[in-house]
C-alpha cells in the first residue's frame, strides 16, 4: 500500500528532482484518483514538462564527464622493501664487532577501505604504487616500513576478482570494512643469514666470509603486484537498496524517462546506443524515501551471447531488486520486445526475468503507439503502464508503481536480514 504522506505534499516537494512540476487541471488527475483512494495533489502538467527537454541540454554520450562506475580494473603494486645494509660493528680494541647492518623497512600496503560517503568507483585511479621502504643503515637501524596507502571505495569493500596470488585479502566484514589489495615487500635485510642463525648465545659473531649482501623477503611475500577487478556493479552492494534498473531496446526512451523523474542527464538522442554507461537517477518522496534508478544502456537480441553492448550490461541487471521493462509503444508490434527482453534475461540467468518488474510503454504521444497500447495491453494483461517521457504525460504512475516495488522489496530485504542503507 502506498502512503498517504506521500500524497498529501505539495506538488514541489513530493519529488525533488521534479521539483518543476506544477498542479495539473483536476481532469488530468481523474484517472489516478479513482486507482488510489488518497487525494493527490502532484500531478504533471502535459504542457510545462513538454518544454524541459530544452532545459537539460543535450550531449553526447561521450562529452558526460560524470557517469556511475562500477567496474574498475586496477594495478596495485605494493611498495618496494628497503634494501638492508651489510656491514660490521667498527670500534677501535673490539676486534670482533659482528655485523651490525639493519634490514629494510617493508614496502606499504594498498588498502581499500569503505566509505559511506563513496557511491561510485569513477575516483578510483588504474593504477596505484604503494610507499616505498626505507633502508636499513649501521648500527642495527632498520629502516622505516613503508607508509599505507588507502584507496577508498564505496560504502563496503568491493568485491574483488582476479587477485594476483601475492595479494592478501582479508575478507570484508561489516559496514565500513577494509581489504588489503596488496603487500609490500622488503628486498633485503643487512643479515647474511636467515633469522633462526642470527646472532645469538652459541654464535656470538659471525666471519665476514658468510655474508652475503641482503637477504631477500621475497620468498615470504611471493608477489606485491595484483589486478584487482574492483567490481561494484552491485548497484546492490553499492545502493544497498537496490535500484530501479531500466531495461530496454535502444531507443525505447530509457534514458529520457530517467530525466523526466530524476534530476540525472544522462545523454538523449534519436540513435542506438546512445547511452554507453550506467546513469543513475535518485527520485526522492515526500516521505524521505529515495529510490535510486538506473539506465544502462540499450540490450538487443543477443545480448546474452555478447551481442550489442552484450554482456557487461547485463550483470547489472543480475544485482538489482527489481526490473522496468520499457518498450518503445510507437514500434510495430511492442509486445515482441518485451518478450525478447524477457527471453534474453533468462538465458542470461534463469530465473533472471521473473524479477519484480513493471512493464512501461513509452512514446503515448505518438498516435501509432496509442494505437498499439490496447493490443499490449491485451497481451500482458493490462499491466503495462503507458506513458510519455517526452511530454510527462502519466508519469506519476509510474512513480507509485516505483515506489510500491521499491517498498516491497525493502520489506523483502529486512525480512531477510540484510542491512538496508540510504542514499
Ligand atoms: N515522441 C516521443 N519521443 C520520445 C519519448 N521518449 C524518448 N523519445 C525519443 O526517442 C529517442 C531515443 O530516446 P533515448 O532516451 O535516448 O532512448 P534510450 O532508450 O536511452 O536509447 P539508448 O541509450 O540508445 O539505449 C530520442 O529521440 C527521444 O527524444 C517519448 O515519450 N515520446
Ligand atoms: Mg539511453
Amino acid at each position: 500500500m502506498m502512503s498517504g504522506r506521500l500524497f498529501s505534499a505539495g506538488p514541489r516537494s513530493v519529488l525533488e528532482g521534479l521539483g518543476r512540476w506544477t498542479l495539473a487541471p483536476q481532469a488530468a488527475l481523474g484517472r489516478l484518483l479513482l486507482q488510489h483512494t488518497a487525494p493527490r495533489l502532484l500531478s504533471l502538467s502535459s504542457a510545462d514538462c513538454a518544454k524541459e527537454p530544452s532545459r537539460k541540454k543535450l550531449l553526447s554520450e561521450k562529452k558526460l564527464k560524470r557517469h556511475f562506475v562500477d567496474h574498475r580494473r586496477v594495478l596495485v603494486r605494493g611498495g618496494h622493501g628497503g634494501d638492508g645494509v651489510s656491514c660490521f660493528h667498527s670500534e677501535p680494541r673490539k676486534e670482533f664487532g659482528g655485523p651490525d647492518g639493519g634490514d629494510g623497512g617493508n614496502g606499504g600496503h594498498i588498502i581499500l577501505k569503505g566509505s559511506q560517503r563513496v557511491n561510485s568507483l569513477s575516483s578510483v585511479l588504474s593504477q596505484y604504487q604503494g610507499f616505498n621502504g626505507e633502508d636499513g643503515g649501521s648500527k642495527n637501524c632498520f629502516g622505516r616500513n613503508g607508509a599505507l596507502l588507502y584507496v577508498r571505495g564505496t560504502h563496503r569493500v568491493p568485491c574483488l576478482s582476479h587477485l594476483g596470488p601475492g595479494a592478501t585479502l582479508s575478507p570484508p566484514s561489516g559496514p565500513l570494512n577494509t581489504a588489503v589489495l596488496t603487500c609490500g615487500k622488503a628486498v633485503s635485510s643487512g643479515w647474511g643469514m636467515p633469522p633462526a642463525c642470527r646472532r645469538g648465545a652459541t654464535h656470538p659473531t659471525w666471519h665476514p666470509v658468510t655474508l652475503n649482501r641482503g637477504w631477500a623477503l621475497t620468498c615470504v611475500v611471493p608477489s606485491s603486484e595484483t589486478h584487482p577487478d574492483l567490481c561494484l556493479s552491485q548497484m546492490e552492494e553499492m545502493v544497498a537498496h537496490p535500484p530501479v534498473l531500466q531495461v530496454g531496446f535502444p531507443n525505447a526512451g530509457k534514458s529520457s524517462l530517467l530525466r523526466a523523474i530524476s534530476n540525472a542527464k544522462p545523454a538523449v538522442a534519436a540513435y542506438p546506443f546512445t547511452t554507453l554507461n550506467p546513469h543513475v537517477g535518485i527520485v526522492h518522496y515526500e516521505d524521505h524515501q529515495q529510490v535510486a534508478v538506473a539506465d544502462v544502456p540499450g540490450i538487443i537480441r543477443g545480448a546474452h551471447q555478447n551481442r550489442g553492448l552484450g554482456l557487461a550490461f547485463l550483470r547489472h541487471i543480475e544485482r538489482c531488486g527489481f526490473l522496468l521493462f520499457v518498450v518503445d509503444l510507437a514500434v510495430p508490434e511492442p509486445w515482441t520486445q518485451v518478450e525478447d527482453l524477457k527471453y534474453e534475461l533468462e538465458k542470461y540467468e534463469q530465473g533472471l526475468s521473473e524479477r519484480p518488474h513493471a512493464v512501461v510503454a513509452n512514446k503515448i504521444d505518438l498516435p501509432q503507439a496509442r494505437a498499439n497500447l490496447p493490443t499490449l495491453q491485451a497481451h500482458l494483461g493490462g499491466k503495462a503502464i503507458a506513458l510519455s517521457a517526452v511530454t510527462g504525460e502519466n508519469l506519476e504512475e509510474l512513480l507509485l508503481r516505483i515506489k510500491e516495488l521499491h517498498d516491497e522489496h525493502m520489506a523483502a530485504s529486512l525480512a531477510q536480514g540484510h542491512q538496508l542503507f540510504r542514499w
